[in-house]
């Protein structure tokens, strides 16, 4: 179980994150989604006890990262994209981590098999692919078998087998009760991936819900044309949906395609079209992230309006096409927020993939009080592979 509370993090006048929070459940893969500068690695530092929040709490199992008791066995993560030396071979990555964090070396056979990199096990990882590289990187977070999982952008530049290969290895993780945590920038690389869907702008949380809510407020436009549209406006209407027209079609949020079809037989209208639009994730996305993010259209309909034009002014003879409005509906949860440019680069020691090694570190669970994490000293040689970055780089 992951806890954001009031997560806060400033950097000097700038509030990279701002009172976010959420929470990630067992049993469900929730998406943490955001543009570049969004605050999504800050908010994932502050959640791995890589850097200290300005004010708030983020919790892993009720306790923050630093006060876990066994953090390598409970908590599995992937900051960044990266790897180990380029020179060791993914298998000589995978049972270093394996002996920092105390993990039998036959682990590493089997995980090597589950990423599949077996075939690739003896290879460079500097020849290694994006793909291979994230992969690797997931199997390096999995080495504990921790409940928890934290990836951040970990299908970037993975292919659609590598993303099927992804969704199952993370459906199979909460399925089994685990917490899956991951970040992206792209909504439609996410979908397939999660449960539930977190959308971060400018530090501060726009929305939060499972992404079957986002789906089904995407879907409920209807598109439609019959050979008496006022009659059709009416019974659609009287049925509590929202109608409306772009002159050509009417245009019908609140029915199913089968409620609208029966509805339409039943007022003895025959139709000539009904579409339901597809879902435009990324556009959803966008206007949910916008600075001046639309007003949240309801998923449900409306009590009809009696001041609806009278749909005899609404069908213009000839009729022809006309392009459907862009305009999107946005689930009603949507909140105000500020600003951010884009994460800083790891240096080139620390290209490590993960936190698994981070989480072996008892220097870095230790003093709770002290920046530990802010600070090099206080990293053991070993996190000198972590894809973590130091607040003073940034
Ligand atoms: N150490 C730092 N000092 C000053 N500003 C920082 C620091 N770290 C992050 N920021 C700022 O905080 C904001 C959020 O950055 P963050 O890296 O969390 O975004 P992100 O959503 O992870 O972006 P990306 O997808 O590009 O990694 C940005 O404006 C960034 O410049």
């Amino acid at each position: 179980m992951i806890e954001l509370i009031e997560l806060t993090k400033a950097y000097g006048r700038v509030r990279a994150v701002d009172g976010v929070t959420f929470s990630a459940v067992p049993g469900r893969v929730t998406g943490f989604l955001g543009l570049n500068g969004s605050g999504k690695t800050t908010t994932l530092r502050m959640l791995l006890g890589l850097s200290r929040p300005t004010s708030g709490r983020a919790l892993i199992n009720k306790v923050r990262f630093q006060d876990l008791t066994d953090p390598a066995r409970q908590v599995g993560a992937v900051l960044e994209q990266g790897i180990s030396h380029p020179g060791q071979s993914g298998r000589a990555h995978l049972t270093t981590q394996a002996l920092l964090i105390g993990v039998d070396r036959a682990r590493v056979e089997v995980l090597l098999e589950q990423v599949g990199l077996a075939g690739a096990a003896e290879q460079r990882c500097g020849d290694y692919s994006l793909g291979m590289r994230q992969r690797l990187s997931v199997a390096t977070a999995l080495l504990g078998d921790p409940q928890v999982l934290i990836l951040d952008e970990p299908a970037n530049g993975l292919d659609p087998e590598g993303i099927a290969w992804l969704r199952e290895l993370l459906r199979d993780h909460a399925r089994s009760g685990g917490t899956v945590l991951i970040s992206s920038h792209l909504l439609a690389e996410l979908a397939q991936l999660i449960d539930d869907v977190v959308i971060i702008a400018e530090g501060t949380v726009r929305y939060a819900a499972p992404l079957s809510e986002l789906y089904g407020s995407a879907s409920a436009r209807l598109r439609i044309r019959g050979r008496d549209p006022q009659r059709l406006w009416r019974a659609f209407e009287e049925a509590g949906a929202t109608v409306d027209t772009d002159g050509y079609a009417l245009e019908v949020i609140g029915l199913t395609p089968e409620d609208a079809g029966d509805i339409a037989f039943e007022a003895g209208v025959p139709l000539y079209e009904l579409a339901s639009d597809a879902p435009n994730l990324e556009q959803i996305f966008l206007n949910l992230v916008a600075g001046d993010a639309p007003a949240p259209t309801p998923v449900t309909a409306p009590a009809p309006d009696p001041g609806s034009p009278p749909a005899a002014e609404l069908f213009p003879a000839p009729a022809h096409l006309i392009p459907i409005p862009s305009e999107t509906p946005i689930p009603s949860e949507a909140q105000p927020s500020s600003e951010a440019p884009p994460s800083s680069e790891g240096p080139p020691s620390s290209e490590g993939p993960l936190l698994s090694e981070a989480a072996a570190s008892p220097e870095r669970a230790a003093s709770p009080g002290t920046d530990a994490f802010s600070e090099s000293a206080a990293v053991p040689e070993s996190a000198a592979t972590m894809t973590t970055t130091q607040e003073g780089d940034r």
